[in-house]
């Protein structure tokens, strides 16, 4: 599908004189009548009044008129018209005109500046000389006549590094008179329009960027690096050839017929740059060279700069008469003498790649091309992964070549650094930025590299535009859901070690869009991999998870833990084990929180294990009244002996061969999300204090332990020893379940006063028992009895 170029919207819009000045009488003719013009642009009137000076100086005899546009009675510019020019009968007249005074403003400010990257230059004039042979590739598909010339369509860039001249020549759409007037004396809605508008922005907030390397100035860019531009232009639509003449710091430019026969060209435009004194290095062809590689390298017009070759040759040298050999017979025998020369000569070079590979039909282009221009684009020195070659049409077209790198780049912080410089944004072929953040991927997929052509963005396309432009958040969506495509390609490789490789490197990245995608959870959700109670060498899809499921199985389980050893060991799992559930083990600090954003998946909730409410679908409820009955009051005992350390005290129905766990509330934070929270936390530890007190302590009826508790409850309640155990338990439920012991210290000295019961001279009584038989003594000796430690003030 063809479509009009940026640029010839850019001339429709300058034609339609959006923003003009008001102008109150018809129009017939565009030289014909000066007229009273009256600025209403708030904008346009900071720099109108240095538009009125200079009109009214009038340095020269000549008669002024004000001129506006054929087509619409645009203002255009005011012109003079020399009578120098006209003394002389066998000249055309040159006309004199006023630039807008936009255009003034900006001159001066390119100019008076000193910007630093004024190489942008030959960016902007060889995209304009692209620009000029689309359209008139464009036109000429309802209009073959416009290519009657017979003139290939090229750009081709000649230097003179002696005399400082840089010649840019394109067989494009050239310019009428009118246009030359249109479009370089005057500045509509551009990008030129919008930099003005920035310039004064950031000098309003008192910065001073480098806008015209962000931005670029089109046309006038030529005078960052030129003292003098001449434009020879030859419109198909018109019969001659017109010059345009422009100086630096100069507020009026000037327009003549071009009449010598060695200066006519048969369509298109020249540009002839007189460059300053400090800037006549660009006049270098290695230079020259050098920057269209650099800018324009995938411009799809070819360029030609002009270079000095060589090539090597024989050539006879004078003999030497000593030399000369007599045969003999007297006759002299002439030795040749050859020696090989250099011979110079100069010729146009194709500087660009044509065809850029993402332009080619994909059928067409094998792998190894892919890979090429991956490694040769990105300095990768691996393969990629995988890659993605597509076009979009529709509301937005672009195209796009994809690549997920083999690896990630050393150094983690730089993994969700969104200014990796990974995506290389052109606009109409013309290399515009790499500098992004965030605009064209969100942070989590920057590890994505690749190309992205857009016809639709402007060529000065900045920061802000991409921030604002709807463009780029229809293009930023569907450059998403490709790059899933691809990484969904990886996962479904019979070469399950191209996706493993795929998660080491970038797995992270993807639980972070968990985390901050929401609008792509089902693209992400399918591409995660856990290790899990069924398998804790390979990690699993949650597909796979969701197949091994139960049939009884309503949930997705998991566990969230600092380890695959204390995940394998938690006492959370006892029962789900029994059942033969499978619980995903979730071993890296972001994967709970990935997880609890999903919520579910395949409308299966993902329930974490460690928390209160857990119900595995096997509910009894007449056994549980029962057990209830049995030791609910044993439940209130515990309870008060723990105090506001728990929220409750409840009858677990997770354990087996554990006697009691503690579970976190069902809102609150498991274990896991504790100790990141606590090594985050600085200075007020109030909500770790509140989601310690929403902790419930669950028992283990079946357990030894439990039913000795029970006993001691209904026998003595009051007895020290059975306090005690239930202190200890609850310690060692802390830590079996993943929490962090308040006091590790006193813990210990607990243990060791346990211990000393438990043992109570086990084996220190035989041997005071054989000592006393050896002194004849009857008397029973008493083993002595450790006395428990006070530790931290409790006993
Ligand atoms: N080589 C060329 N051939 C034909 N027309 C040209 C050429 N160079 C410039 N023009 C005309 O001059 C106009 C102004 O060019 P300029 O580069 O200043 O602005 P632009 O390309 O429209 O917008 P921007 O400010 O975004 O670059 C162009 O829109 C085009 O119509």
């Amino acid at each position: 599908m063809h479509r009009l170029s940026r640029r010839s919207v850019s001339a429709v819009l300058r034609n339609s004189g959006a923003r003009r000045r008001s102008i109150s009488a018809p129009i017939s003719s565009s030289t014909s009548f000066t007229h009273t013009v009256q600025d209403d642009d708030s904008k346009l009137s900071q720099f109108s009044s240095r538009w009125y000076s200079v009109s009214t100086s009038g340095r020269h005899n000549a008669s002024k008129s004000t001129l506006f546009s054929p087509h619409n009675g645009m203002f255009l510019g005011k012109r003079y018209e020399s009578t120098a020019a006209a003394s002389d009968a066998s000249d055309p007249p040159v006309e004199k005109y006023e630039y807008q005074a936009e255009v003034s403003r900006l001159m001066d400010l390119i100019v008076h500046s000193l910007y630093s990257n004024k190489e942008v230059f030959l960016r902007e004039l060889i995209s304009n000389a692209s620009d000029a042979l689309d359209k008139l590739r464009f036109l000429s598909v309802t209009e073959p006549a416009l290519l009657k010339d017979a003139v290939d369509l090229d750009i081709r860039v000649q230097t003179d590094k002696d005399k400082g001249i840089i010649t840019i020549t394109d067989t494009g759409i050239g310019m009428t008179q009118q246009e030359l007037v249109d479009c370089l004396g005057t500045i509509a809605q551009s990008g030129t329009a919008k930099f003005l508008k920035a310039l004064k922005d950031s000098k309003d907030a008192g910065a001073d960027n480098n806008l015209i390397g962000q931005f670029g100035v089109g046309f006038y860019s030529a005078f960052l690096v030129s003292d003098r531009v001449v434009v020879s232009t030859k419109s198909p639509k018109s019969d001659k050839q017109y010059v345009w003449e422009g100086e630096a710091n100069a507020s009026s430019y000037t327009i003549r017929e071009e009449t010598s026969p060695e200066k006519l060209i048969p369509r298109g435009t020249r540009l002839t740059l007189y460059l300053k004194r400090d800037d006549k290095g660009f006049a270098h062809p290695e230079r020259i060279q050098k920057l269209v590689k650099n800018y324009s390298q995938f411009v799809s017009f070819p360029i030609y700069t002009w270079q000095e070759k060589g090539y090597t040759k024989e050539v006879e040298v004078d003999e030497d008469p000593a030399e000369t050999k007599n045969d003999g017979d007297g006759k002299a025998e002439k030795k040749k003498k050859t020696k090989t020369v250099v011979e110079r000569y100069w010729d146009w070079e194709l500087t660009n790649e044509t065809q850029p590979i993402w332009l080619r039909n994909p059928k067409e282009v094998t792998t190894e091309e892919y890979n090429e221009f991956y490694k040769k684009t990105f300095n990768e020195y691996l393969d990629p992964l995988a890659s993605s070659h597509f076009t979009t049409e529709g509301e937005v077209e672009f195209r796009s070549i994809l690549y997920v790198p083999a690896i990630a780049p050393t150094g983690r912080d730089d993994i969700i650094n969104p200014k990796t410089r990974n995506i290389r944004l052109y606009v109409k072929r013309v290399f515009i930025s790499d500098d992004f953040d965030g605009e064209l991927f969100p942070r989590y997929l920057s590890f994505v590299k690749g190309v992205v052509d857009s016809n639709d963005l402007p060529l000065n396309v900045s920061r802000e535009i991409l921030q604002e432009s709807r463009i780029v958040r229809i293009m930023r969506k569907r450059l998403v859901r490709k790059a899933f495509d691809m990484i969904l390609g990886i996962s479904m490789s019979e070469n399950r070690e191209d996706y493993e490789k795929f998660w080491e490197n970038f797995g992270k990245n993807l639980k972070l869009g968990c985390i901050e995608d929401r609008e792509n959870h089902k693209r992400i959700a399918p591409l995660l991999r856990f290790f899990s109670s069924q398998s804790d060498e390979e990690m699993i899809s949650l597909d796979e998870y969701v197949e091994n499921m139960k049939p009884e199985q309503k949930d997705i389980y998991y566990i969230a833990s600092d380890s695959l050893t204390s995940a394998r060991n938690t006492p959370f799992l006892e029962r789900l084990v029994v059942k033969d559930f499978e619980v995903l083990f979730l071993v890296d600090p972001i994967d709970e929180v990935a997880i609890q954003n999903l919520k579910s998946y395949k409308e299966k909730n993902f329930v974490d294990i460690s928390k209160e409410d857990l119900d595995l679908g096997d509910k009894n409820e007449e056994k549980e009244k029962e057990i209830k009955e049995e030791f609910g009051r044993t439940c209130d005992w515990i309870k008060k002996r723990l105090g506001d350390k728990v929220a409750s005290v409840q009858i677990s129905n997770r354990l087996s061969t554990s006697p009691c766990v503690l579970v976190s509330g069902k809102f609150g934070w498991s274990a896991n999300m504790e100790r990141l929270m606590k090594a985050q936390t600085v200075g007020d530890t109030s909500s770790l204090e509140f989601m310690r007190s929403r902790r419930v302590f669950e028992i283990n009826p079946e357990h030894q332990i439990i039913k000795d508790l029970n006993a001691a409850y209904q026998t003595r309640p009051d007895d020290e020893d059975a306090l005690r155990a239930i202190d200890l338990l609850y310690d060692t439920a802390l830590i079996s379940s993943g929490f962090t012991p308040e006091n590790p210290a006193q813990l210990g000295g607990k243990i060791y006063e346990m211990m000393g019961m438990a043992l109570s001279g086990k084996w220190i009584a035989p041997i005071l028992d054989s000592q006393r038989r050896e002194m004849g003594s009857s008397e029973t000796v008493e083993a002595e009895v450790v006395e428990p430690v006070e530790v931290g003030g409790q006993k």
